[in-house]
């Protein structure tokens, strides 16, 4: 079963095209990221899929269905920091919340210990750090346990700490069952905790899939002799590269990754005559491959 189908949506604002036709599937079980740069339409998205935004045109399905009040029932939001009461404590908090929702008082104790802030659920919200406030808000989105959460970056103003525990929140929802949609512009968190995700490039969805398919990780070799050109194709003939490149002046053989032999290419130089005089392995970053792909679609 899906949890989430949209299929085609447009948001205008005036004469600004937000999103421009914009469909993908949100598996049951998966932690979905919504990857983008500042402006590429991450929140139009997420408010339209929660219904606070009406999209011009498109369809957003959940549970394969029309979306109905039941259906919004099983889903928890969490789109900007909510105006919780600086006078009240996280108990008072989400006492009020859960009676927005329709929910009893039993879930509260629950969810702050999920959020570690159990220790501190008598304070005033006043007395909070902001990564405390950002939790409350998280244990507001899991009262009555949603069988979907949506959070617009979550861990958006964190410190470094902050960051990993929600990190781990996310993965510890998810192992429950859970499935969450979240948006994002940070590729490493993204990497850490999604198992998809789709990459929106100004209101357009570059791609979108399972995380290893999309954010592929490759080896690359730098290498160098005193003739570059007689190195480039020699390794144009090495078996089982992707891709052979000169970049200024090295040549890189690209690898999938953990398969890169770097003595073997050293090996297959010399017995074709040629020394290196440079050989260096290389990671290619998440942030490269994003900005290939963000840059090839400008
Ligand atoms: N209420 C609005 N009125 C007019 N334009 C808007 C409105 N909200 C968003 N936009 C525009 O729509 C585009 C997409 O914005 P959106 O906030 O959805 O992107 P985003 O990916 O969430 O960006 P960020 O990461 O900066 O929040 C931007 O060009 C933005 O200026």
């Amino acid at each position: 079963m899906a949890i989430l189908t949209v299929e085609n949506l447009h948001k205008n604002y005036g004469t600004i095209q937000a999103l421009k036709g914009i469909s993908f599937t949100v598996p049951k079980g998966s932690v979905f990221g919504i990857l983008g740069p500042n402006g590429s339409g991450k929140t139009t998205l997420l408010g339209i899929i929660v219904d606070i935004l009406r999209a011009t045109s498109g369809t957003v399905k959940l549970f394969d269905e029309t979306p109905t009040r039941e259906h919004r029932k099983q889903i928890g939001t969490f789109l900007e920091t909510p105006n919780f009461y600086h006078y009240l404590n996280a108990v008072q908090n989400l006492e009020i919340a859960a009676a927005i929702k329709g929910h009893g008082k039993e879930d509260i104790d629950r969810v702050l210990q999920m959020v570690s802030l159990d220790q501190r659920k008598l304070s005033k919200f006043s007395t909070y750090s902001l990564g405390m406030k950002q939790r409350l808000a998280l244990a507001s989105c899991m009262l009555g346990s949603p069988e979907v959460m949506i959070f617009d970056e979550p861990t958006n103003g964190l410190d470094p700490v902050g960051i990993a525990e929600t990190r781990e929140l996310i993965k510890k929802l998810n192992k429950q069952g859970k499935t969450i949609i979240m948006a994002s512009h940070l590729l490493d968190e993204v990497e850490k905790v999604c198992t998809h995700v789709a990459i929106m490039q100004k209101g357009t969805l570059i791609t979108h899939g399972h995380v290893d398919e999309i954010l592929v990780q490759e080896d690359i070799v730098e290498t160098g002799a005193a003739d570059v050109q007689q190195l480039l194709s020699v390794l144009q003939t090495y078996p089982g590269t992707a891709k052979v490149k000169m970049n200024e002046v090295h040549v890189e053989v690209s690898f999938p990754p953990g398969t890169a032999n770097l003595e073997a290419v050293n090996q297959y130089c010399f017995n074709k005559g040629v020394t290196l005089n440079h050989l260096r392995l290389r990671k290619k970053s998440l942030e490269a491959k994003f900005f290939e792909l963000t840059q090839n679609n400008k």
